[in-house]
């Protein structure tokens, strides 16, 4: 049988051509246990999407989107980004053999995802505004000079990050668990997970959906307020802010699939602080093993949050997707964490250094 893997499940994927693949996909489920003990949870577990190519679940869209480019005969891709799209078209750009074109906002952009897209060879533009600004002018550029945009506007990069939920169930041995719960930035891997599922579900492979989950960052969170709200449509927030850089977007581009996603499946969705969510970070590196960057560890924060608030039921089954690896984000780390301890190259400056 097929490995675990984006390609396992090509036959629900639109590529009709030889794949532009990176092995992406087959990212490991961990079961939570520490983390799930001091909730009272048995079943929480957390899906790696750190464990991909570039370091975050991007790959997943970008092997399709990326593919689909060449299948349309399109000669070059671009992107806007808060950096791990731009790190993840990078790295496919490169495999295709295109050229590759990404803006990112300046200066809050994680020092890992802006070395791989220069690594990999993208043309890496650093716009002087946020994402949503950034977002605008690659839009412009693309229709403007027929170059193909990669965003998450592009449904074939949502096609690619449905596997995530593929993967889920197959690791599950067939089962659908209660609910996923994901951080949301643009809503388009919360959008895209719901969509698969859904599939799944029309063809009789499974019976039920799972309560979507969207966790935002208390200093940016449009989709949390029009969920709260019960609004029709997702106000933009003007000034989103917050240390989880990735998920600082003011203008969700897949607003409208988010709120189906959630409503259609009886989900719900939750903002954290900023301390909360580098919490959660440490909490997962030190109890778990687990190494995000702090956008990844949204989700599971606001599990913690919904279980005390008592919105989410202790013995349900609860899939956490924490998206990004920890050395997309050094800086943050570094600011986090005590210093290393200085210490003289003899054994007795160590004993002292160590207490021992
Ligand atoms: C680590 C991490 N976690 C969560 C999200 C939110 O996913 P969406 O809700 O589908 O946007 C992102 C998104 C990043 C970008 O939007 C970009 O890279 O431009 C991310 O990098």
């Amino acid at each position: 049988s097929r490995p675990l893997s984006v390609w396992r499940y090509r036959e629900l994927l639109p590529v009709k051509r030889e794949p532009v693949s990176l092995c992406e996909g087959g990212t490991p489920l961990y079961h939570l246990k520490r983390i799930g003990e001091e909730l009272g949870m048995k079943e929480l577990y957390a899906k790696h999407e750190g464990m991909n190519p570039s370091g975050s679940f991007k790959d997943r869209g970008m092997t399709v989107g990326v593919s689909m480019a060449l299948q349309l005969g399109m000669s070059s891709v671009a992107c806007a980004s808060t950096g791990n799209t731009s790190a993840s078209l990078a790295v496919y750009g490169a495999k295709a053999g295109i050229p590759t074109i990404v803006l990112l906002p300046a200066g809050k952009v994680a020092l890992g995802k802006v070395a791989q897209a220069l690594m990999h060879g993208a043309r890496v533009i650093s716009i002087n505004g946020n994402f949503d600004r950034a977002l605008e002018m690659v839009r412009d550029l693309c229709e403007s000079k027929g170059i193909y945009l990669l965003n998450s506007i592009n449904p074939y990069r949502l096609e690619g990050q449905k596997t995530i939920g593929f993967e889920v169930i197959d690791q599950l041995d067939g089962k659908v668990p209660d609910r996923m719960v994901l951080p949301v930035g643009n809503a388009g891997n919360i959008s895209a997970v719901y969509k698969g599922i859904l599939e799944l579900k029309a063809l009789g492979f499974v019976d039920k959906m799972p309560m979507m989950t969207g966790i935002q960052a208390a200093g940016s969170q449009p989709v949390v307020r029009a969920i709260n709200e019960g609004l029709a449509e997702v106000i933009p927030d003007e000034n989103p802010e917050t240390v989880a850089t990735a998920i600082r977007i003011g203008a969700p581009v897949n607003a409208e699939k988010v709120l189906t996603a959630i409503r259609g499946s009886g989900g719900t969705a939750a903002s954290v602080t900023d301390e909360e969510i580098l919490s959660m970070q440490c909490d997962l590196a030190r109890k778990e093993g687990i190494g995000v960057e702090p956008a990844s560890a949204a989700s599971v924060a606001g599990v913690k949050k919904l279980v005390e608030s008592g919105v989410i039921d202790r013995d349900e089954q609860v899939v956490c997707v924490v998206t990004g690896h920890l050395l997309k984000d050094p800086e943050t780390v570094i600011k986090q964490c005590a210093p290393p301890i200085e210490c003289e190259a003899t054994l007795e400056s160590l004993l002292a250094a160590l207490q021992l």
